[in-house]
């Protein structure tokens, strides 16, 4: 156990975000994130987080394509794969960004969270879909393709108790305040801002998040391609308690490396 009244193993522990390159062939993109894991974890990392739709292009033509069943597991699920494979090696904890997830008839924008025996211990659907028209700058509608999740999911890692959301879940403080409530340490939000409202809230929404309920909030986005249909916008950051950015980086690709405390919970609170 660690210091103060936090029931998790470790109270003070690295997280690395990887912000990677993403590109059409999946094949390159699962053994990127896995070397991208292996640095992370060679740098001291035990909280591995991965961004939104890390296996394929975010677009609606591309998700049916990209998709796996990630129940099915195996050969169904080559990401989520290599995701327990590497936890288990390594023993780490892995948040596992987000990819779009088959189930029956439906499509999901789906993160799995991979213990360090590898075993998978949650799924959290994407419940709050990216539907946006912003004339002359940007529209996507996920909901075209995908199927809202509905539920919280809050989960008991050897880094402590997580609250899962995926990017425009950031948006809506009631999913956080459950979160808080339930009694997370840390909130990770895989997402992919774009290059319209990057800029005006990828920062603002996390610090308000941190800041509203005093808690750790980690992002995790794909590294920018100018080229690509959907142009992301970059900026992983780590967030502390206080509202403080304790760590982030432009939009290439990247690996943030930075200390959590837990002690700082209760010292802000
Ligand atoms: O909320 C936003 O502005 C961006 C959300 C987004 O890109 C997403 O949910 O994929």
């Amino acid at each position: 156990m660690g210091e103060g009244n936090l029931d998790v193993e470790f109270n003070i522990f690295k997280i690395a975000l990887c912000q990677l390159s993403v590109t059409p062939d999946k094949e390159r993109n699962i053994s990127h994130a896995r070397k991208a894991i292996e640095d992370a974890a060679a740098k001291g990392a035990q909280l591995v987080v991965l961004p939104e739709i890390w296996n394929g292009p975010y677009s609606n033509d591309s998700f049916p394509v990209y998709a796996e069943d990630i129940d099915a597991g195996g050969d169904a699920s080559p990401s989520t794969a290599m995701l327990s494979e590497v936890a288990q090696r390594l023993k780490i904890t892995i948040v596992g960004g987000s990819i779009a997830e088959r189930s029956g008839d439906q499509l999901y924008n789906t993160s799995c969270v991979f213990d360090t025996d590898g075993k998978l211990l949650a799924k959290h659907r994407k419940i709050h879909l990216f539907d946006i028209d912003i004339p002359g700058k940007i529209t996507f509608i996920e909901s075209k393709t995908l199927t809202a999740g509905q539920t919280p999911t809050i989960v008991d890692t050897e880094v402590g108790r997580i609250g899962i959301g995926i990017c425009y879940d950031i948006r809506f403080q009631e999913l956080a305040m459950i979160y808080a409530a339930r009694g997370a340490h840390l909130i990770c939000y895989p997402g992919a801002f774009n290059m319209t409202t990057g800029p005006l809230h990828w920062e603002l929404l996390q610090r308000a998040r941190a800041t509203d309920n005093q808690l750790y909030v980690a992002t995790c986005s794909p590294a920018r391609d100018a080229g690509a249909g959907y142009v992301a916008w970059g900026h992983s950051t780590l967030v502390g308690p206080f509202g403080e950015v304790m760590a982030t980086t432009e939009h290439e690709e990247s690996i943030i490396i930075a200390e959590i405390d837990y002690s700082v919970i209760e010292l802000r609170r």
